[in-house]
């Protein structure tokens, strides 16, 4: 369809291994994919593993029995991550979310994000750049990773009762150290979103006390709709409550009315309460599938990329980042450039869309096994 992938012509020539540069690197010109959606925004995953085991995303059985994770060895490091980062801006990239399995466990995760913080856009412009976290260790890393440059935080929490918590997250792990850990993110500067899945008859009674607890607060509080990644979850559509019974529910009792998309793309519907008190957003990725303007591309940690959540596959970055076994030696900028460029030039996902064509019931049990959650990071 639109053949308007413009090869650059003017682009940096660090040679991979070189020192790090924190200098803009040329624009490459307008990269569409071929629905003619832009690449905007990067998400990393930065590790496979986590302490927690949510059902939705890791449940037990799966993954303390006979789940492999990934060797150190085959984990990007963060030069890697970060010169992939550079090259992702200069296709048009804006926004880079750190992700996981959870992040925080990642060691020295601050390292990492002095070295994205430094980065530039082509107009010199510094990066959106947060970080997907079960909030876990944020009480005690808030500070630090303020410090090296992190411009804001999304906390998963999915309700307020221990026992709903421990159903939802299968951890012994207290809401109130997650509501600590906000609180330590806000105390030191970072601006919060919280992100709840909503699983009909497990948390769906939390929905009205969590608007409760957050409206009036500064932070954002967001529904998304439980989703059929992977293929350990079980998802069943009758687990699935749709974000319009959601907005139903709270306006029941706060009046909202609608408020614009804030960014083109955005993947939450937001709502404001009438009083004044804040917004809330939904994501609803089944009952309305928002693909016709998906601009995120995901990094694996072994550093596959992923241009769909739902994607059997990832293109591998790796060699071009490392050489291969054959001997040749790490591509040249260049060419990891022009090798992004084919590659999003190509998509033509719109695996939401698609499913909600087939029909809501329809199950995907026949596809090849599509990656998890937990490595590919929401
Ligand atoms: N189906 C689908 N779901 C998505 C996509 N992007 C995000 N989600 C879901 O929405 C959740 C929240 O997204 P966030 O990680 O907060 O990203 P975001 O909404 O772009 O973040 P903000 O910039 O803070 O608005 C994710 O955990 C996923 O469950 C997407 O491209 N497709
Ligand atoms: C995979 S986690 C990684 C980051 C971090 N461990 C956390 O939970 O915030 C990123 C996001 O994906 C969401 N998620 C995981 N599985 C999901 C599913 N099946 N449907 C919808 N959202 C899901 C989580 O709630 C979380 O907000
Ligand atoms: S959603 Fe996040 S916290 Fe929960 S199991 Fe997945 S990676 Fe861990
Ligand atoms: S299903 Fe795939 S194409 Fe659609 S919005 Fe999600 S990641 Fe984008």
């Amino acid at each position: 369809m639109n053949e308007i992938f413009v090869p650059v012509a003017d682009i940096g020539r660090a040679r991979p291994g070189t020192a790090l540069s924190a200098q803009p690197i040329a624009a490459t010109g307008l990269l569409r994919d071929a629905l003619g959606r832009p690449l905007t925004d990067l998400r990393i995953s930065v590790t496979d593993r986590c302490n927690f085991r949510c059902s939705y995303c890791m449940p037990k059985e799966v993954f303390d029995k006979d789940h492999q994770y990934l060797p150190h060895s085959a984990l990007l490091s963060f030069e890697e991550i970060t010169r992939l980062a550079r090259l992702f801006a200069a296709h048009g990239v804006r926004k880079l979310r750190l992700t996981g399995g959870e992040p925080l466990l990642r060691k020295n995760i601050e390292s990492l994000i002095e070295q994205l913080a430094a980065l530039r856009t082509p107009d010199g412009q510094p990066l959106d750049l947060t970080l997907t976290t079960n909030a876990s260790l944020l009480a005690r890393k808030a500070q630090a990773l303020k410090a090296a440059g992190l411009q804001r935080v999304t906390v998963s929490l999915d309700g307020l009762d221990d026992g709903v918590f421990r159903r939802m997250n299968d951890v012994d792990f207290p809401v109130a150290d997650v509501l600590a850990g906000i609180e330590a993110a806000r105390a030191v500067g970072l601006p919060v979103k919280v992100n709840m899945v909503v699983k009909r008859g497990t948390n769906d009674a939390e929905i009205l006390p969590m608007a409760r607890h957050f409206r009036g607060t500064g932070v954002v509080l967001r529904f998304i709709e439980y989703m059929d990644v992977g293929a350990t979850n079980g998802w069943r559509m009758d687990e699935v409550l749709p974000s319009a019974d959601v907005v139903a529910r709270i306006a029941a009792e706060f009046p909202l009315r609608p408020l614009e998309a804030s960014a083109p793309g955005e993947t939450a519907q937001r709502w404001a309460y009438e009083d004044g008190a804040g917004e809330i957003g939904v994501i609803s990725s089944v009952t309305q599938a928002f693909c016709s303007d998906c601009s995120r591309a995901r990094l694996s940690t072994e550093g596959k990329l992923y241009l769909c959540l739902f994607s059997h596959g990832g293109h591998d970055l790796r060699p071009l980042l490392r050489g291969t076994e054959a001997g040749t030696g790490s591509a040249s900028d260049e060419a990891i450039l022009s090798a992004i460029g084919h590659i999003w030039h190509g998509r033509a996902d719109r695996y939401s869309e698609l499913r909600a064509l087939r029909g809501p019931d329809t199950t995907d049990a026949a596809a090849p096994r599509r990656v998890e959650m937990s490595y590919i990071g929401g």
